[in-house]
């Protein structure tokens, strides 16, 4: 169904955010996960509808327990609070392996190739000449042979539990991606399981973030530095769990960037291109990145730090991208293209080239 939804088919949702033609959604899951087939409808309606026109909802009682993200913060911050030495013994090493670890500089999100035509070409080779401020840890699928994932587990006993850790929130997330394809499914008009067999491989990549802390003054000097560049994702959904520092942009319709402000104890899912594609375009693969902790005003009317002296703290996020599986062909979903609804556009391709192909321009 395109455009607006009728009210009273939708699951009853909250407004996180609402600027420039930028609507998202909370949307409450647990209807979903454990109600009757009549409540899975309506969260499903509501997913599907946030899907085609944000590209971005907030899921609460999504089934992951808010112990759990915490735990897994916690096991992150320890992560990259070990000697860069350390880290950098387990770099990342190719697009085909997409695991390790990413020190400052290596992914070059903006590519001049992406950008939208907005900037003239200096700007774009000025962006693109400053990396973001983050590293980050990749994880993928356990167990594929030749592709092993980089853990510290021969380091000490903390590695051994970083391993443990992130094996077992590896596969929540991985539960949580089947639900919320399930939801689309139905929200697509389509059985409920229609997906399952396309992503029931769990060919996804779990991507621990950190942004270190950063003196004020490089925002300031530099008005095209970010923590990370706009860009969308590539696979299908992404879960992202934020910390409560805030940072996270999304670009609304009219162009700008609106704060996707942290929401306790929520997942941000956003779908990718790869679903975008899948879905001949009814769904929408929206732009973020992350800046600077947006300033508060305080009652004065001031900003809470109009001297712009001092550090803004580090910030922590996990992104579990999905994608369906390597060998899945992405061809447009039933009920997507047809002389009465829209053409067909794009030629099908299988999910692995397709993001072997996006990561080797990224690196
Ligand atoms: O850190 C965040 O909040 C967003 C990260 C992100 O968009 C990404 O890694 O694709
Ligand atoms: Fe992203």
């Amino acid at each position: 169904m395109e455009g607006n939804l009728p009210q009273q088919q939708c699951h009853p949702v909250t407004t996180a955010i609402e600027k420039d033609d930028l609507v998202i959604p909370i949307i409450d899951f647990g209807p979903f996960l454990h109600g009757t087939p009549a409540d899975k409808h309506e969260v499903a309606m509501s997913v599907v509808h946030a899907f085609k026109t944000s590209g971005f909802l907030y899921l609460s009682n999504h089934g992951v327990p808010p112990s759990v993200v915490s735990h897994v913060f916690g096991t992150s911050a320890r992560f990259f609070a070990r000697p860069q030495a350390q880290k950098d013994s387990l770099c990342w090493t190719t697009p085909q392996a997409n695991r390790g670890y990413v020190k400052t500089g290596q992914e070059k999100l903006r590519t001049v190739e992406e950008d939208d035509g907005d900037n003239d070409d200096d700007d774009v080779a000025e962006s693109r000449s400053i990396p973001d401020l983050k590293e980050t840890m990749e994880i993928g699928r356990e167990g594929v042979a030749g592709l092993p994932n980089r853990w510290p587990e021969h380091l000490d006993a903390a590695g051994q539990e970083f391993k443990a850790v992130m094996l077992s929130f590896f596969e929540r997330c991985k539960a949580l991606h089947t639900a919320v394809m399930r939801a689309i499914a139905l929200g697509m008009h389509l059985p409920e399981h229609y997906f399952d067999s396309s992503v029931d491989a769990g060919d996804n990549n779990l991507r621990l973030l950190h942004y270190p802390a950063v003196d004020k003054r490089v925002f300031r000097d530099n008005p095209w530095q970010v923590r990370a560049g706009e860009h969308s994702d590539y696979g299908s959904i992404t879960l992202l769990f934020q910390d409560g520092r805030g940072g996270l942009q999304v670009r609304s319709p009219r162009g700008t960037f609106v704060d996707a402000t942290p929401v306790a104890d929520t997942v941000v899912v956003n779908a990718g291109d790869l679903l975008a594609r899948w879905s001949n375009d009814t769904i929408k693969s929206t732009r973020h990145r992350v800046v600077e902790p947006p300033r508060v005003v305080v009652e004065d009317g001031k900003d809470d730090d109009d001297d712009d002296t001092g550090v803004y703290p580090d910030r922590y996020s996990i992104a579990y991208f999905c994608n369906p599986n390597n060998d899945q062909m992405i061809e447009a979903i039933p009920g997507t293209y047809g002389e009465d609804i829209r053409p067909l556009k794009y030629p099908g391709i299988t999910a692995g080239d397709y993001l072997v192909q996006r990561l080797t321009a990224t690196y």
